[in-house]
Formats: structure tokens, sequence, C-alpha cells
């Protein structure tokens, strides 16, 4: 029995869902935050010598973690980075200027021992693994028919929520997929106009990014084809299609723009316009929720894949936190403002991997060591002025 912990937790572990449905029922039904252990981190953090609110988000993280730990002191023993790898389809319409095998060579480099990701996990004692997804299999190319079917996106879904390890105190998602930025994009798209009044989408422009290094060219080439994929399942998401996406895509399942269904649905544009390594994403955030395992996420492709947990469920993404924004402009921060979550780091990061996740660990770790080592105001004999 773990003495820290302050309260047995409710909730039986689920096991991986089998279909929509049950992934459905899984994304509503989330445990929430364990407020003794939360107030008792708060209670010690007033004690602590030093001003209140003096570390500013570091005491917020260290209550974020206690709250999802389960645990009145949090710990940090057993940290883990999950990279999930996956191919899309809508590479062979020319949106990133790297082949599709650097996926599969970059699977070998992690293997290895030589990629970014691997030096950065080695130097936070982070654990790293990668976990092909569908075989590297790519998804259908979803400007013009949906990514991925119902069972695919379930197993796949299923691959992330498995992969989770059972001990595991944080859990860093990264992933690796030539193409993804494009489908991250598509589906940013499509999930943020959930919000909008009226349900119009916005333009792929708003959402398309340089990814791996487009150039000008590559990049409004790249907006096309996220207008081409809103065009095409636009209607069937129940979303208002603008003229900007009108670019002679056949409509997805016979639905005209005008019979648009009224109820948008989360899950079902991130089986259209995701990847297989994004629905492993949404798989393994979900799982981490169901056994108390707090979240980092790295960037845009880790938020667009996880942002239907937000959707579906009113604070499904709480237990996680947003690890970087490589600028302040850029489609991470829309997508970031859209879901009410504030980027740890900065630093022009934009590699992926998890890279930016991982670098985000030893800010916890200090978090932690202010909370748990430092002196009372009572064991240091500090008085207020009065
Ligand atoms: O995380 C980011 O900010 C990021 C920005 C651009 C590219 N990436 C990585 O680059 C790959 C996708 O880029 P692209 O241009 O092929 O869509 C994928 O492996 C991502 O991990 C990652
Ligand atoms: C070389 C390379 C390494 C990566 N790591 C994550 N995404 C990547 C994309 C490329 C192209």
């Amino acid at each position: 029995m773990d003495t820290h912990s302050t309260a047995q937790h409710p909730h039986t572990l689920p096991a991986a869902p089998i279909c929509m449905e049950e992934l459905r029922a899984l994304c509503v039904a989330l445990p929430q935050a364990d407020t003794n252990a939360q107030d008792a981190i708060a209670a010690r953090e007033a004690t602590l010598c030093k001003p209140a609110g003096s570390l500013g988000r570091l005491e917020d993280l260290t209550r974020w973690l206690g709250g999802w730990q389960r645990r009145a002191t949090p710990r940090l023993e057993h940290v883990h980075v999950l990279i999930f790898a996956g191919n899309h389809g809508v590479a062979a319409r020319g949106v990133s200027p790297w082949p599709t095998e650097v996926t599969a060579q970059m699977l070998a480099t992690f293997a290895q021992g030589r990629a970014a990701i691997n030096q950065i996990a080695r130097s936070v004692g982070a654990e790293l693994k990668a976990v092909p997804v569908h075989a590297l299999a790519p998804t259908a190319d979803f400007t013009t028919r949906p990514a991925m079917t119902e069972a695919a996106f379930v197993a796949a879904v299923a691959t992330g929520f498995n992969s989770v390890p059972a001990q595991c105190d944080l859990l860093c998602l990264g992933e690796m997929g030539i193409g993804n930025t494009t489908a991250a994009s598509a589906l940013a798209a499509a999930l943020s106009a959930n919000g909008a009044p009226d349900m119009t989408l916005t333009p792929g422009q708003n959402w398309a990014g340089r990814g791996t290094g487009l150039d000008d060219a590559g990049l409004s080439h790249k907006a096309r084809m996220i207008d081409a994929a809103l065009a095409c399942h636009g209607p069937a998401l129940g979303l208002k299609v603008g003229l900007e996406h009108a670019v002679n895509q056949p409509v997805a399942d016979g639905l005209s723009p005008t019979s648009a269904r009224s109820t948008p649905d989360p899950l079902e544009a991130a089986r259209r316009l995701g990847g297989y390594e994004l629905a492993a994403l949404l798989g393994a955030t979900l799982a981490a929720r169901h056994r108390n395992i707090p979240v980092l996420l790295d960037g845009f492709v880790c938020l667009a894949a996880t942002a239907p947990l937000t959707l579906l469920a009113p604070g499904g993404l709480a237990h996680a936190c947003l690890s970087h924004c490589a600028t302040q402009t850029g489609q991470t921060r829309r997508l970031a403002d859209f879901l009410g979550m504030e980027p740890l780091l900065g630093l022009g990061l934009r590699l992926g991997e998890g890279s930016g996740a991982t670098l985000a660990v030893p800010l916890l770790r200090a978090a932690l060591a202010c909370h748990t080592g430092m002196a009372t105001f009572e064991q240091a004999a500090i008085l207020r002025q009065t």
C-alpha cells in the first residue's frame, strides 16, 4: 500500500476499446483529479520559505502532478517517453520535402539510440520506446476519402492504449511520421470549427506550417491540400465549407454540403483526417487518464491528435500539459489558445519525436524537488514583518 496515496481510486482500469462506441464511452467517463492530494500539496506549498506564488507555474505543476497521480507527495521515478510512428497517404501529394521512407529510417535510428530523442531521454533519466502503428502502412489519402476505416482507427487507438507502461509516474508522448503535420493541420482545422459560430471552417492557410522545411510554394500547396481534405470531409462532419475549400473534390459518403449532420463528431474527424500514430497518441493519452498518469504532449501533432478528448468531455485533457510552442504565432499557438492550454517551453523546437515533452521533464523534477526539499518558514525561523 502506498502511504502517499490520498484516496483509493474508485475507477477500475478499463480494457482498450474494440469499437467506436466503446472508445466514445471511455472518452466521456473520465476519472477526475484527486482534490485531497491537490489540497495537501497547496497546504504544504504555503508553508515553504518563499513569498507566496513566487515559484510561479512550478507550484501549479506540482499540484497538477499530485492531483493526477493521486499522491500528496508526487514522484517522478518512472518517467517514460512513447513515440508512435505512422505513415500518411497524403504524403503522395507532395506535402513534405522528405520521402516517407524516413519514417522507418528514423525508427531504426531510435532503435540504435542515435536520434535526438535518445540523447534527451537519457539525459533526463527517462525510458524511451518507439512503436510503429499499423505496421507503418500508410493511411488513405484523406484529400479524397477517409484516412482510416473505423476498425483500423480503433485498432490504432488500442495500440496506443496498450502501450502505456503499467508503472509510470509521467508519460511523455511524441510522434514520427512524414506528412503528419498536414494531417494534424486538417484535424485542427476541423476540430476548431467545432467551437466556431455556425461551425464554419477556417481556411487551410490558417493551419498549414512549414513542417520539416517546406518553401513558400510548398506551404501554399500544403494549404490547398488541407482545404481539399476539409472540402471532402467537412460536410460529413457537419462543418460548413467556405469558398476557399471548394477545390472540386468529390464529396465524401455521398453527402452534399447542404445535407451536413448537425452534430460534429471529434472521433469521426480524427478517423477521417488523422493518422495511425495520431490515433495511437489519443489512445495512450486516454489510457493514461484512466491509470492516474500525467502526460506531457509534444507540440502540434500530439495536441491535434488528443484534442478530441477535450471536445468529448470538459477537462478531457486536464491530465495533460503541452510542452512547447515553437513560435507565438504559429498553428500550435492557435490550437493551444483554442484548447485553453499554455505551453511550458518555447526554444524554437520543431523536431517532434517527443523532444519538447522530454525536455520539460527537468522542470517537473525541479518543481518537485522544491516542494519536497525546501524548509518551511518555521524550520528556517523566518518571520513575516508585522
Ligand atoms: O513537433 C513539431 O513542431 C514538428 C514540426 C515539424 C515537423 N515535425 C516532425 O516532422 C514530421 C512531419 O513533418 P512533415 O513536414 O513531413 O509533415 C514528423 O515526423 C514530425 O515529428 C514536428
Ligand atoms: C530527419 C527527420 C527526423 C525527424 N524526427 C521527427 N521528425 C523527423 C523528420 C525528419 C525528416
